[in-house]
């Protein structure tokens, strides 16, 4: 008997929930959609395009909107005869200077056989070479540069959208759309850069459990035989995405993550409990991957924090973690951090949903301060953390977690912190 068999009794087209599909129709973003469509029109009027800034939380359809209406741009455009138009997508993850982006659109506007080295130029020829060749293809070039608040410089932020205005472009028409999640990255522009930039902005909120239910039916539509979904399946994802984060592509991993439970256990349908069970294993490898990413002090931190939690003396205060953490940086042979920057440590396990954050107001006089407690399951913080615990040793709360045959690291007072 073969040891691999096709299963295809759940999916039609698995690769339909995959993060790569393009979907035909974008639903629930009709608003979003319609200003961006008016922001591109000068493209099809032959007028010099605007420059677009998109922002908004992640997942939440900004690139998939981008692909989709670049898309229908491109073939509305090849009708008009006085359009040469091209797009150029860039994903800023892992470009993270002005010199890289204008070197690799210098070289998606070149031949094959005549693309320029990633470095070594002063970025003035780049930027140079960059404007021969828009001038020299005279059309309109679309620059999409996806994760924009990766690049640390902002020079390109600000040479692109004023090439024709600083006298560097004369026939070439050039539009920068941006797109970002990182809010923070908007306010921070120089006012310069901003105001060319940002020109046209279209903000993206997060999808609610009505959008993402129509996101995710469009969707099973493709990637799932008839009838296999349980009424309360589609329901349920959207229910949980929209109380997480409103992010339209953690709803359909789920549904996926659903789907592959059921396909792993033979059944022919996927029900509630395969989702339940699928968003706690997508919590897991979230929560363990977040944890792993921590440093050491930030693995110190919460293993202090754990074990207060273990001895029911949270919620606490950052003050009545510190001396329990010190001691544990002290056996692991590290110089404990200043209270303030093991404080930054708990906020930061607080974003990550490891650790919930309590505000409390002192009394008439009325400062308040924060109390942190655990938000996560012991097991799963203590598989991600098997080397701060044997470096710092097993502390008596943890003893029942542990394996009998792990012998305790531990120095003599160690369990008298
Ligand atoms: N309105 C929608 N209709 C159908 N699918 C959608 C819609 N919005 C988002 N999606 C799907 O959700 C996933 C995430 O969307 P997208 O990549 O566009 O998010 P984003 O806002 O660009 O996020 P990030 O900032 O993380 O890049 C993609 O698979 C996309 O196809």
């Amino acid at each position: 008997m073969a040891l691999f068999e096709r299963d295809n009794d759940i999916y039609r087209d698995r690769d339909a929930l995959r993060e790569d599909y393009q979907p035909e129709q974008l639903v629930g973003r009709d608003e979003e959609l319609h200003t961006f469509q008016a922001a591109l029109q000068p493209v099809i009027n032959g007028e010099q395009p605007n420059n677009i800034f998109l922002y908004g939380k992640t997942g939440v359809g900004k690139t998939a909107a981008t692909k989709y209406l670049l898309a229908h741009l491109r073939e509305d455009a090849a009708q008009y005869d006085d359009i040469d138009l091209s797009v150029t997508f860039l994903n800023c993850d892992g470009l993270t200077s002005s010199y890289q982006i204008a070197t690799r659109l210098v070289n998606s506007l070149r031949s094959e056989s005549n693309q320029i080295s990633t470095t070594g130029y002063p970025l003035a020829s780049v930027y140079e070479m960059l404007w021969e060749e828009l001038d020299d293809g005279a059309g309109t070039v679309l620059v999409v540069l996806d994760e924009i608040d990766h690049v640390n410089d902002d020079s390109i932020l600000y040479q692109l959208p004023r090439a024709r205005a600083n006298g560097n472009l004369e026939v070439a028409k050039i539009g920068l759309i941006g797109i970002s999640n990182d809010f923070s990255f908007r306010d921070d522009l120089s006012p310069k850069v901003k105001s060319s930039l940002c020109e046209q902005e279209i903000h993206f909120p997060a999808y609610n459990a009505e959008n993402l239910r129509s996101i995710l039916e469009q969707r099973a539509e493709v990637a799932f035989h008839d009838d296999v979904l349980s009424p309360e399946v589609i329901p349920l994802c959207a229910a949980y995405g929209a109380k997480d984060a409103g992010d339209a592509r953690q709803s359909i991993d789920l549904l996926m993550k659903a789907g592959d439970l059921a396909r792993d256990e033979d059944t022919d349908s996927v029900a509630e409990n395969h989702v339940r069970r699928g968003r706690r294993a997508l919590e897991r490898g979230r929560i363990k991957e977040g944890i792993n990413g921590l440093t050491e002090h930030g693995h110190l931190v919460l293993y202090a924090l754990l074990t207060l939690d273990l001895e029911g003396e949270t919620p606490i205060r950052s003050r009545d973690v510190r001396p329990r953490y010190t001691r544990f940086a002290e056996l692991a042979n590290r110089d404990p951090l200043v209270p303030r920057r093991m404080r930054d440590h708990l906020s930061e396990l607080a974003m990550l949903g490891i650790v919930s954050v309590t505000e409390r107001n002192e009394g008439r006089r009325g400062g308040t301060y924060r109390e942190y407690a655990l938000d996560m399951d012991v097991e799963l913080i203590l598989s991600a953390m098997s080397d701060t615990v044997e470096l710092v040793g097993v502390h008596d709360s943890i003893d029942d977690y542990v394996d009998d045959d792990d012998e305790p690291t531990t120095l003599e007072d160690f369990n008298e912190v």
